[in-house]
């Protein structure tokens, strides 16, 4: 698939330091990436040089196979064919409906059949007349959406789009928009600082972290296999337990872990997600058998337990002393402080990384 939008190398210098430092990446088209990265990464600010309203100090950015900004060129924004969608959408409040999503538009029998498709497409047919003020936030949410569309840009622009919207309509609005983008093939790259909104929206998420991409993948990869500690940590709570390489293998109350390619003695963390720890009571000193799946049981006292709603957090010193480890449990499961019982970790669900 060609991408419809690709971006080489770009570097921007802002305030002392690398903002943007040197990113790749490409959107094809029907596509949905998300740049996602904490407060601060440098989202926005490779958003708007896609855009055109801020300028790369080094790097390309190519839109439908046209280079539109290199060390040479710098195609003013509104002649890149680009959507653009941003948290502080503002409809015209003194036109209706209709005329907002037309407004970009040619005033002719073309563009009125386009903004009443746009209306069918956004749910909203009957409201064309009806001005911004008579609408709910969600459904102006989608009347902004309809806008950025109508002149059928080939790629998408949109940052922290949902983020103004109360958590009851969020969702509601993401799903809606997601099929919308998906039936007018639109290339989207969307900015957020949300985990669970790119892994909801994404076909491809691109982790930014100080400027950098550090990982490009499927939300079903990304989350499986992590790039290292810092991205794993990113999508939920993590436990980590610390070793050291000896030959090839590193030792934990856990019993021994793989830690192919690194050198001996290197420092290892051993990371997993408390929803991968199995509990089981204490059978007289005696926990369950070792299996491949799950490796060697450790046993450990509970510290804390808390309800959290859909699940229980149980907080676990392990015997050894050192280590601790949370584990979550479906529903209720509040032991008691001081009860021992032996963990189990699913081994394809721990990630080994040098420690950080
Ligand atoms: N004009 C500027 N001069 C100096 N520093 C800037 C300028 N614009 C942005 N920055 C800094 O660049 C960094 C990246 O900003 P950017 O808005 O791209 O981050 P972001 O990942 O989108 O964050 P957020 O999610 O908070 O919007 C921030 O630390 C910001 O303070």
């Amino acid at each position: 698939m060609t991408a419809r939008l690709q971006i080489d190398g770009l570097s921007r210098h802002l305030g002392g330091r690398n903002v943007v430092d040197g990113i790749d990446l490409s959107v094809a088209a029907g596509q949905v990436t998300c740049l996602l990265g904490p407060s601060g990464c440098g989202k926005s600010t490779t958003l708007r040089i896609i855009a055109g309203v801020d300028r790369q100090d080094s790097g390309r950015v190519t839109l439908n196979g046209r280079v539109v900004a290199d060390d040479q060129i710098h195609m003013p924004p509104e002649h890149r064919g680009v959507g653009l969608m941003f948290q502080d959408f503002a409809l015209f409040p003194h036109l209706s409906v209709a005329a907002n999503i037309g407004f970009g538009l040619p005033r002719d029998a073309a563009s009125d059949a386009r903004v009443t498709e746009l209306l069918t497409r956004i749910d909203l047919v009957g409201y064309g007349a009806k001005h911004p003020h008579e609408l709910s936030g969600g459904e102006q949410q989608r009347v902004a959406l309809a806008r950025a569309l109508a002149p059928r840009p080939k790629v998408m622009l949109m940052d922290e789009p949902f983020s103004g919207l109360d958590n009851r309509l969020r969702d509601e609005i993401r799903d809606a928009t997601l099929s919308v983008l998906k039936e007018e093939g639109t290339a989207v790259l969307l900015v957020t600082h949300e985990p669970d909104e790119a892994m909801r929206m994404a076909d491809e998420i691109a982790l930014m972290r100080d400027g950098r991409i550090v990982q490009r993948a499927a939300p079903y990869n990304i989350y499986n296999a992590p790039a290292d500690r810092a991205a794993a940590a990113f999508f939920s709570d993590i436990n980590t337990l610390t070793g050291r390489v000896n030959g090839a293998l590193t030792q934990t109350p856990f019993g021994q872990f793989l830690a192919p390619g690194l050198p001996e003695g290197t420092e290892v963390d051993i990371v997993f997600r408390p929803q991968h720890v199995r509990l089981d009571f204490d059978r007289g000193g005696r926990g369950p058998n070792p299996t491949a799946s799950e490796g060697t049981p450790a046993r450990g006292t509970v510290e804390r337990a808390r309800f959290m709603g859909k699940e229980s957090l149980v907080e676990f010193v392990m015997d050894d002393g050192t280590s601790r480890v949370t584990a979550t449990v479906p529903a209720v499961f509040l032991p008691k402080a001081g009860t021992v019982m032996w963990l189990s970790i699913r081994r394809d669900r721990c990630f080994v990384f040098p420690h950080d």
